[in-house]
């Protein structure tokens, strides 16, 4: 400390006015000054914490005695009993070690560094108080320390003679009758939150050199903008702010600004700056960018350092002209968590508080007045044309290779889908298609494929198909050639026909095998015995015949070779109906069924005995004389039959006289029974068991 040395000065009693210390020493510091800063400490009651801080930011830490007042009771006139101990500013007047001392108060901060103060040559200097002005503040004093007043003021203090019980009243009376130099209120102004001469601030606030937050509440105790208070109070708190935000607040980047034990300060802030009622929801104010222009040099910057006061909205005018610089793209990014002063948790909102959405635009539509109706122009502008969009054409660029078989040639790919080709045209088949004996059989041609077949449907004997056409003998199955099948085969034959059981004539040797296969049992049965067909055992064709037949028509053995109809005979997969030895569980005569009782036997059976019987029945039940009619000789083949009387079965109610058991049945109708033709001769020929009345007849 050299001596003779001028500084700033303040005092720091508690660890609660840390805040404030530390945004006044940074505020002169940011506004260039180019004298030391000092700081009176109690040592005994500051935290080590807070000394370590105070000691990084003011060049002097100086210890002082702490000087309370005797008579308490002025201070409660003032209603603060916490300046019980301001007493301890007195210790300035005997810190002669320096030349010049501008004492500030903690809560002060300076706008610009009004290093001119220490040019003055008066021991005493101060500011008017703006409660009464006559009176001077002494939260800003230039101080020219002398011992002699510092023991005058330590006997008026011990007495008690303050008309405020702290040091601004001791120091009135004191100065009273002694000169001292009034300063501007610009060196010392004190923003009301109740009362500002508003007109004068907006005249002179372009002189402000320091904002000292006189009161109870200090900016660090408060939110960044109070409820209610006028608009000069809100700018220069905020400047407070500004300082404080800039060195102190965490910032994004999560450290704190500042120097070794920051904390200490964010921890104070934190402790004192209790919720006000009705204020809430402050944010970080703006940082201030010509305020941070503290790296250029202290000479340059000592005078220059007056920032130009803003009104809101006034920043972009000024950013325009050139006047201020526009603030830091990184500052206004950088983010400020919200400060909520209300905490839901623990109250209810504040009563007076502004209604949520308040701040959201609004817009008030008036009614048209206008009585003339609305007339449409004549004509509207043509759209705009030419408003297409042309798709730039993708340039497809090749990258380059990354794994070693993407360098090598990529063959192109030969699969075919069926997506990929068209359809083929029905062609005809080919001759590999066809097969041996296709004349007798053919696929399903394309007109009857609306259903779409899936596979190949055969015909029999559809001979307007194209494919029988394609009937082709040369194709053979590819072991038609083997002559070992062959012999193999014809062996076989050879031997079953010793046996007589060749499969393919194991007709029975009664079957009609000469007869055409058209004709029906039914049409062989209706036929009358002289021109039944009957084969006589002479007229038998036997196996031998027919394997040499076959063996005629050609000599290969080719299994898928079928014969033709003639060479068939009849249907050999059809099997000669068999003869049951029993029927309707009982056994039955080798040749017949059961005898029926009261039936007389085929023999004895003369039709026209019979129906001559009937007639005579029925024309005396109806009373038509006999004899009028006559049951012609001719067979009644197909005759509908009408007259039925009563028979073994149990039929409907006759129209004559009903027999007895032992009446001989008369007119009973029997149905055709096929009867296999017994060729063994048992037969007397007599085919046709059909007995007909016509009925047409007898009516
Ligand atoms: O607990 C305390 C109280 C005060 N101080 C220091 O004392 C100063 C004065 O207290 P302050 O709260 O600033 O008082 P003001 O509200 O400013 O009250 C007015 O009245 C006070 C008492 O007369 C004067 O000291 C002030 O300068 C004057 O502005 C503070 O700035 C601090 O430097 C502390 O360090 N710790
Ligand atoms: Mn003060």
């Amino acid at each position: 400390m050299a001596a003779g040395e001028d500084v700033y000065c303040t005092l720091c009693m508690s660890d609660s006015y840390l805040p404030g210390a530390a945004v006044l020493a940074k505020s002169l510091r940011d506004s260039g000054t180019t004298k030391k800063l000092a700081v009176l400490i109690d040592q005994d009651r500051l935290r080590q914490s807070t000394v370590l801080e105070l000691q990084s930011l003011y060049n002097y830490t100086i210890s002082v005695e702490r000087i309370g007042t005797p008579n308490p009771a002025n201070l409660y006139l003032m209603n603060r009993p916490d300046l019980l101990y301001t007493f301890s500013k007195l210790n300035l007047f005997r810190l002669t070690q320096f030349r010049k001392i501008v004492y500030l108060d903690a809560d002060v901060v300076a706008l610009r560094a009004p290093d001119e103060l220490f040019a003055l040559e008066d021991s005493f200097a101060a500011a008017p108080d703006v409660g009464w002005p006559d009176a001077f503040n002494t939260g800003v004093m230039v101080i020219a320390p002398h011992e002699g007043d510092y023991h005058a003021l330590r006997t008026l203090a011990s007495a008690g003679d303050s008309f405020d019980g702290a040091d601004q009243g001791l120091l009135n009376q004191y100065f009273e009758h002694k000169p001292w130099k009034r300063l501007s209120f610009a060196y010392n102004c004190t923003p009301s939150a109740n009362y500002q001469y508003e007109p004068a601030y907006r005249y002179y606030k372009q002189n402000i050199s320091m904002v000292h937050f006189i009161g109870s509440d200090k900016p660090w105790q408060q939110s960044r903008s109070v409820r209610g208070a006028s608009t000069a109070y809100q700018e220069l708190l905020s400047r407070w702010w500004a300082v404080y935000d800039r060195h102190f607040t965490v910032s994004t980047h999560g450290y704190i600004a500042g120097q070794r034990g920051s904390r200490a300060v964010q921890n104070e802030v934190g402790r004192y700056q209790q919720p006000v009622e009705g204020s809430y929801a402050a944010t970080g104010y703006p940082m201030e960018s010509k305020m941070a222009n503290s790296a250029s040099p202290p000479e340059a910057q000592a005078t220059t350092t007056e920032m130009p006061f803003t009104e809101p909205g006034e920043d972009a005018e000024n950013i325009a002209q050139g006047r201020i610089e526009p603030p830091q793209t990184a500052d206004m990014r950088r983010f400020s968590a919200p400060h909520m002063e209300w905490d839901a948790t623990r109250a209810a909102p504040p009563p007076e508080s502004r209604p949520e959405a308040a701040n959201f635009p609004t817009t008030t539509y008036e009614f048209n007045m206008d009585a003339k109706p609305f007339v449409p122009p004549t004509k509207y502008p043509e759209p705009p044309k030419d408003l297409w969009y042309e798709v730039p054409i993708a340039k497809e660029e090749k990258l380059a290779p990354l794994f070693p078989w993407e360098e090598r040639d990529v063959p192109t790919p030969t699969r075919r889908f069926a997506d990929d080709e068209p359809s083929p045209k029905p062609s005809p088949p080919s001759e590999e298609e066809s097969f041996p004996g296709a004349d007798e059989f053919s696929v399903q041609s394309d007109a009857d494929r609306s259903v779409e077949p899936k596979t190949p449907t055969i015909l029999v004997n559809d001979h307007q198909s194209p494919w029988s056409t394609f009937g082709n003998s040369s194709t053979k199955n590819a072991w038609d050639d083997v002559t070992g099948i062959d012999d193999y085969v014809r062996q076989l034959t050879a031997f079953q026909k010793n046996r007589g059981k060749v499969q393919v004539l194991q007709q029975n040797s009664r079957s009609p095998i000469s007869s055409p296969p058209e004709q029906t049992q039914q049409q062989q049965r209706n036929q009358m015995p002289g021109q039944m067909h009957v084969l006589s055992p002479a007229n038998e064709p036997n196996a031998d015949d027919l394997i040499a037949a076959v063996a005629k028509r050609r000599e290969s053995l080719i299994l898928t070779d079928f014969p033709t109809a003639s060479e068939r005979p009849s249907l050999p997969v059809t099997p000669a109906p068999r003869r049951r030895n029993v029927l309707w569980g009982q056994e039955r005569g080798e040749e017949g069924l059961v005898e029926a009782e009261g039936v007389p036997q085929q023999g004895d059976w003369d039709p026209n005995v019979q129906l001559e019987e009937l007639r005579r029945n029925s024309l005396l039940e109806l009373k038509i004389p006999v004899g009028r009619k006559k049951v012609p000789d001719r067979e009644m083949v197909g005759s509908s039959l009408k007259v039925v009387t009563e028979g073994v079965s149990g039929g409907s109610s006759p129209p004559g006289p009903v027999g007895g058991g032992k009446q001989p049945l008369t007119g009973i109708l029997k149905k055709p029974t096929f009867v296999e033709p017994d060729f063994g001769g048992k037969r007397n020929g007599q085919g046709g068991e059909e007995v007909v009345a016509p009925t047409e007849e007898a009516s």
